[in-house]
C-alpha cells in the first residue's frame, strides 16, 4: 500500500505537481496517463526519491509506504530498494547477465553465495528469461535484444524484493511481441508487488490496469477503475483527452 498525501513538487520556481492525493492498493496495477509534460514522470520519481537527484527539485507533503513517510527516511537508497523504477529505455549495466541481476543484492549485502545463486535463477525465471539465458549467464547483458533487456531491467529491480514497482513507459521502444511479454509479466507480478505504470498507450492501460489515474497540468483529474474511467469518465478534461 502506498499513499500520497497533499504532495506538491517544483523544479526551481516552476511548480510541476499540485496537491496530489492518491492511494494505491497492494495487488493492483495502476496506469498513470495524461498529456505530455503533465508531471507523470515527476510523480513516479518523487515516489522513489530519485526526483531529488535533479537540481532545483523541491517537494512538500507526504508519501507513505506502509504508513511510513518515505521523505523521513535518512538514506534514500533504502526507499529506492522498496520502490523500484524501470525506465523507458532498457538499460544493461556493463556487466554479465548474472551480475546485472546480482547488482542490487550485492549492493545491499547480507546474502550467502547459495542465496545469490538462487536469486539469479528465481529472478530470471520470474521474468521469463531463464530458459533463454541459462547457458550464457556470464555473457555481457548488452548482447540481449531490447525486449529481453527490458525484462532483465525488471528482474534487476525484483531481485531486491521491492514492495512497489514503478514503470515509466517501459514498452515504448519495444515491438508488439516484446510488449505482449512485458504485459503478461506484469499481470503475473501483480500479486507480489504494487505496480504503477506510466503509459502513453491507452490500449495498454485498458489491457492490464485495474485502476487508472488521469493527470493534467500537474493535478490528478480522475482516479477510478480502468473500466469506469475509459467508459464513463466523469471529469470533462478526461472526456476531452479520451475523445482524441
Ligand atoms: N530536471 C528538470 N528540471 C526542470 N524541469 C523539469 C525537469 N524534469 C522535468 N521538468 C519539467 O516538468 C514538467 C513535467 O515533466 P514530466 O517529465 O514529469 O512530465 P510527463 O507527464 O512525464 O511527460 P511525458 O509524457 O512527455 O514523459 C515538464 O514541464 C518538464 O519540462
Amino acid at each position: 500500500m502506498i499513499e500520497i498525501q497533499d504532495f506538491a513538487a517544483s523544479y526551481g520556481e516552476k511548480q510541476i505537481l499540485h496537491t496530489i492525493n492518491l492511494a494505491f492498493n497492494g495487488s493492483d496495477i495502476t496506469a498513470l496517463i495524461g498529456p505530455s509534460g503533465c508531471g507523470k514522470t515527476t510523480l513516479l520519481k518523487s515516489m522513489n526519491r530519485t526526483a531529488e537527484l535533479q537540481p532545483g527539485f523541491r517537494a512538500s507533503g507526504r508519501i507513505l509506504l506502509t504508513d511510513k513517510d518515505v521523505y523521513t527516511v535518512k538514506n534514500p537508497a533504502n526507499v529506492r530498494r522498496q520502490i523500484g523504477m524501470v525506465l523507458q529505455k532498457p538499460i544493461a549495466l556493463p556487466l554479465s547477465i548474472k551480475e546485472n541481476i546480482l547488482f542490487g543484492p550485492r549492493y545491499y549485502g547480507g546474502k550467502t553465495k547459495a542465496e545469490l545463486e538462487s536469486i539469479v535463477e528465481g529472478t530470471l525465471t520470474s521474468v521469463g528469461l531463464w530458459q533463454e539465458v541459462k547457458e550464457k549467464l556470464n555473457s555481457p547483458a548488452g548482447q540481449l535484444s531490447g525486449g529481453q533487456l527490458q525484462r532483465l531491467s525488471i528482474g534487476r529491480i525484483l531481485a531486491v524484493a521491492p514492495q512497489v514497482l514503478l514503470l515509466d513507459e517501459p514498452c515504448s521502444s519495444l515491438d508488439i511481441k516484446s510488449t505482449q511479454m512485458i504485459e503478461e509479466l506484469l499481470l503475473e507480478l501483480r500479486s507480489r508487488v504494487t505496480i504503477i505504470i506510466v503509459t502513453h498507450n491507452l490500449a495498454q492501460a485498458r489491457r492490464i490496469a485495474d485502476k487508472t489515474v488521469f493527470m493534467a497540468e500537474g493535478r490528478v483529474m480522475e482516479h477510478n477503475t480502468t473500466k469506469q474511467l475509459f467508459e464513463q469518465p466523469e471529469n470533462p478534461v478526461t472526456q476531452e483527452f479520451l475523445a482524441f
